[in-house]
């Protein structure tokens, strides 16, 4: 388990916080389907690995019901809070903002989180419900509980209903984003209001979407940078200035993944990938609630 020790690199948000390019998420893989209350410590210990391995992002969400083993790891890392980038969600306690952050930081025994997000737009069924709930999301972050305020799973008219009444334009939108989604309309939208994209499931395209149009051109790329495609698609996220999160059980991936921040991609590649991705479309998330064709 060769331990990489660049420094992840951070990219600059709209408010002028900064949030480093490369994060570890504790959905997919981690989230609890029982009981809160119930401590699973190989979630802590491998918070915990991934601390030392200097990974800083962590992301959480109040429905995974994981910020009791984030809060634990980050304590019992010993790194102090400020070296740290800490996102969590709202979704189950929309309607009560305020007092669902409260209860996250309470989870995270933290005094505030780096980043605060509307964890998906589909609560809202009008515009001036995605309006008030942003209301309150800026109330928060003047409070200091969040340092940066964003959402997720938000679309080009879920953005633009929200901006019409904003006061703080969103840090960013947490978004499912790989060669077989895209989201070429949306990441406009996302450049036009200075808006960063952060990708979940960036390993899709090499872990759940084979065969497909990229795995070849994918495998020719890790080889010639000598690391796996699941890096080459970490980069290419990153080259694309777009924050990837990743998470794994096994602690070599950890390691593995680090080696995304120690070369580049060409802009021949970035745009290779982009070409060979565009002739297929997945969606591992939500499937429920996007339309079935709907690739903005
Ligand atoms: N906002 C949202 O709605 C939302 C949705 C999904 C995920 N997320 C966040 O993003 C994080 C990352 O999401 P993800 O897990 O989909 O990201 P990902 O695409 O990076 O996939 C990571 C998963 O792939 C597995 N993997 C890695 N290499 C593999 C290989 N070679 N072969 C087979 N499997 C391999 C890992 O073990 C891990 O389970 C989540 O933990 C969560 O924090 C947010
Ligand atoms: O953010 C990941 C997608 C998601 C939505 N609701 C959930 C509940 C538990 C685990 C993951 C999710």
């Amino acid at each position: 388990m060769a331990h990489v020790h660049t420094p992840i690199p951070a990219l600059k948000l709209n408010d002028g916080n900064s949030i480093p390019v490369l994060g570890y998420g504790t959905g997919t893989a981690w989230y609890k389907s029982g009981d809160e209350d119930k401590i699973d410590r190989n979630l802590v210990e491998s918070v915990k690995l991934a601390i030392k391995m200097e990974y800083t992002h962590l992301d959480g969400a109040e429905v995974y019901k994981t910020e009791p083993e984030l809060g634990l790891a980050i304590k019992e890392s010993g790194v102090s809070r400020d070296k740290l980038f800490v996102t969590t969600k709202v979704m189950r306690n929309i309607a009560d903002i305020k007092g669902a952050i409260k209860n996250s930081l309470r989870k995270l025994q933290l005094e505030y989180v780096d980043l605060y997000l509307i964890h998906s737009p589909f609560f809202a069924k009008s515009d001036s419900e995605l309006q008030s709930a942003w209301a309150t999301m800026e109330e928060v972050q003047k409070a200091g509980l969040a340092k940066s305020i964003g959402v997720s799973n938000y679309l080009p008219q879920h953005i633009e209903a929200t901006l019409k009444t904003a006061k703080v334009v969103p840090a960013c939108n947490q978004i499912e984003f790989h060669p077989y989604l895209q989201h070429s309309q949306l990441v406009e939208v996302h450049k036009k209001h200075g808006i960063a994209t952060v990708a979940y499931g960036p390993l899709t395209a090499v872990t759940k979407a084979k065969p497909g149009p990229v795995d070849e051109y994918m495998a020719s790329l890790a080889k010639k940078y000598a690391v796996s495609e699941g890096e080459i698609s970490l980069r290419w996220c990153i080259d694309q200035d777009v924050v990837a999160i990743t998470t794994s059980a096994k602690d070599h991936r950890l390691s593995d993944y680090l080696r995304a921040t120690t070369f580049k991609l060409t802009p021949a590649e970035i745009k290779k990938i982009k070409e060979l991705g565009e002739q297929k479309h997945f969606r591992g998330f939500w499937q429920n609630k996007f339309d079935k064709d709907d690739r903005s």
